[in-house]
């Protein structure tokens, strides 16, 4: 049986990476209510406005449900705002959060000369050829523990994590036609299973 993998549709990029599952292996879908979740075996938390979809997240009972899931193993990755919610530690700020991952952001990370750039970024955990990482206003991780595997870093930066079932992007992968990272996820799912 192909796996489901869900794309919380709060707020922000949730169409392009459900665009990007649809090209590999797996059935999708878009998550708005607990029952919608407790029907997937993996999530993953888009970029966007990371204190609206929080706000939102928590209107609709999902940070105690995904919370959760989390506990019992199901894979979850955050890209850009979505890695920001993950965090246990946001830099200067108390906003909504899942608090799963052990590493502290800082949001808006990359400067304001800079809101957005695209740069070839070395992650030998998906292949050889460096990843198109397309950066908007980005966070990048400043701390983190043992418990977490560096899988990329910008500038020194580090800014792709992996924490046992959960994986964590400072980018935006869904905005290119490589779908390596996605596949990536795809496989911790089926592992999961
Ligand atoms: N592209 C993005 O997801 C940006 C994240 C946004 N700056 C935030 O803090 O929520």
């Amino acid at each position: 049986m192909k796996v489901k993998i869900g794309v919380l549709a709060m707020q922000g990029a949730f169409v392009d990476h459900e665009k990007a599952l649809q090209m590999l292996d797996c059935e999708t879908m878009q998550i708005r209510t607990v029952e919608q979740l407790n029907q997937v075996q993996g999530l993953i938390i888009p970029g966007g406005e990371s204190t609206t979809i929080g706000k939102l997240m928590d209107q609709f009972g999902l940070i105690d449900a995904i919370q959760e899931r989390s506990s019992q193993g199901m894979p979850i990755w955050g890209t850009c705002a979505g890695m920001i919610l993950l965090a246990k530690e946001i830099e200067a700020s108390d906003q909504l959060r899942l608090g799963l991952m052990d590493i502290k952001v800082r949001r808006n990370a990359f400067g304001r000369q800079v809101d957005s750039f695209e740069v070839p970024l070395d992650m030998k955990e998906i292949g050889d050829e460096p990843f198109p990482a397309v950066f908007i206003r980005a966070p990048y991780i400043s701390e983190k523990n043992d418990q977490v595997k560096v899988l990329a870093t910008h500038e020194e930066k580090t800014v792709a994590v992996r924490q046992g079932h959960l994986l964590a992007a400072a980018f935006h992968p869904e905005l290119t036609d490589d779908s390596r990272m996605h596949q990536y996820f795809l496989d911790m799912v089926q592992r999961s299973l």
